[in-house]
Parts: structure tokens; C-alpha cells; sequence
């Protein structure tokens, strides 16, 4: 089984478009995938249930069985360890594990979106996102945006997932004009040059879902 932890420099930075994208990327290649949600906040509300938009999204790609995509779905759209005590919930990282090694039993490839940053905490201060990451001994995809910002954002991501020992696999950028300009081209250059990580994909902004060139700079299904 192989996969991924995704994370990102920010919430809303594109970590489950992304993980849409790559999941597309491997469905195509007829490789059995999944994507797994194991916290989400923010859930919406929906046909009389409670659902998380993140592996909504997953859906526009692969089917994800509700009691598959996330093990926690929690109301307030803050950081989970809040929107946990708001809702009444213990985060228990064992469950998340169990979860996911039964998602290793029946897929070949999985895909685990992180919830925001990496310094985000799940628990409380002592269990952040990097955490988990950890505990999942998966390695790690950072997801960047591609305009002006993330040069800071993103060498700030890298060391601190380095000061965890995590094992970063390389970094997608997301939201490139089309095409790139001058400053996104630049932003590639110098976040290799600062953190010796790859950057391996470039996502363009897209109007409409997968309507647009992703660029695989490495062959991350392999
Ligand atoms: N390349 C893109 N082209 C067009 N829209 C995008 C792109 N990347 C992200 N978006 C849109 O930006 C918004 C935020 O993206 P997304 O939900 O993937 O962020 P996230 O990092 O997963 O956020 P969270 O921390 O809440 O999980 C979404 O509406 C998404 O559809
Ligand atoms: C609600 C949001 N879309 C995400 N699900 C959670 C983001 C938590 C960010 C916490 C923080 O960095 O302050
Ligand atoms: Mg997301």
C-alpha cells in the first residue's frame, strides 16, 4: 500500500482540490485509491445530515462511503480541537489509525488530508496535525499556493514538518495563472532553492473542476 499525508501552508489553500486532482491522476492509471478525511470541521449541512464538503469533493472523483471518508465530522468551522469541544467530541488518535489501517486492507493507494496548516491542533497543544502525520507514518505532500505569500508560508511549512522528522515527499503548488507569470515562476525557483524540497506538481486556477493543465513534475503514483 502506498500514500500520502496532505497537508498545507493554510487552510483553504487547496489541500482537497488537490487531493481531487491526484486521485483523477491515479483513477486513471486503474490504480485503487482513496482519499480519507479524518477530521473535518466545518461540516454543512445536507438532505437532512450532516456532511463533510471536503470528501464531497473527493466524490466529484472516486465513491467514498460516508463511514469511510472521515471518522470525525465536526458543526463549527474553526480549529478541530475547538470545534471538538464545542460539539462535545474526544479526538482519540487510535481511532483515526484503526481507520485508516482498515482503508490499507481494501485500497491500494490512499490519500489523507490533514485539517488547515500542519501546526493546527487536533487534540489540544500536545496533538497537532503534525501529529498525526506522524503517527500515520505516511510521508508528507505540502500544498502551497503559487502566488505572491508563499515563499514565507511555505519555507516556515518545511521546517517545522523537518523540526517532526517527518518525511516530506515534495511540494504541489496550487492556483497558477495561465499561463504562469513571472512572479509564480520565480516562487517555484526560490522555495526549491530555500528547502531543498521538489516541487512536484503545478495546479493551475481552474474555472471548472480538472478543466485545466496540471503539470506532474514527478511521478508520485509510482
Ligand atoms: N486550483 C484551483 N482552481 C480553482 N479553485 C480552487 C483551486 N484550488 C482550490 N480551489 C477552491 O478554493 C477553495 C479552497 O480549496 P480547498 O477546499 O481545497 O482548501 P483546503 O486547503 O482543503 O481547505 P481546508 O483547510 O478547509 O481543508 C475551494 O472552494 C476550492 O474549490
Ligand atoms: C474550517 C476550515 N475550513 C478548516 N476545516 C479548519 C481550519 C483550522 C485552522 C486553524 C488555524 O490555523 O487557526
Ligand atoms: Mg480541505
Amino acid at each position: 500500500m502506498k500514500g500520502f499525508f496532505i497537508t498545507g501552508t493554510d487552510t483553504d489553500v487547496g489541500k482537497t482540490f488537490v487531493t481531487a486532482c491526484m486521485l483523477r491522476t491515479l483513477t486513471d492509471k486503474r490504480i485503487r485509491a482513496t482519499a480519507y478525511k479524518p477530521v473535518q470541521s466545518g461540516a454543512q449541512w445536507r438532505d437532512g445530515k450532516w456532511v463533510a464538503p471536503d470528501v464531497d469533493m473527493y466524490r466529484k472523483v472516486i465513491n467514498v462511503a460516508d463511514e469511510d471518508g472521515c471518522t470525525y465530522l465536526l458543526k463549527t468551522p474553526c480549529s478541530p480541537h475547538l470545534a471538538a469541544k464545542i460539539d462535545g467530541v474526544t479526538i482519540e488518535p487510535d481511532r483515526i489509525l484503526l481507520h485508516m489501517r482498515r482503508l490499507q486492507q481494501t485500497h491500494d493507494f490512499v490519500l489523507v488530508e490533514g485539517a488547515g496548516g500542519i501546526a493546527v491542533p487536533l487534540v489540544d497543544e500536545s496533538f497537532l496535525v503534525a501529529h498525526l502525520a506522524q503517527l500515520l507514518s505516511l510521508p508528507i505532500i505540502i500544498v502551497a499556493r503559487a502566488s505572491v505569500g508563499t515563499i514565507n508560508h511555505t519555507v516556515l511549512t518545511v521546517q517545522y514538518a523537518k523540526s517532526f522528522g517527518l518525511q516530506i515527499a515534495g511540494i504541489i503548488m496550487n492556483g497558477f495563472s495561465t499561463p504562469k507569470n513571472e512572479i509564480e515562476q520565480e516562487n517555484i525557483r526560490m522555495i526549491e532553492a530555500m528547502t531543498n524540497i521538489p516541487v512536484i506538481g503545478e495546479i493551475p486556477h481552474m474555472t471548472n473542476f480538472l478543466r485545466g493543465e496540471i503539470v506532474w513534475r514527478k511521478e508520485w503514483w509510482q
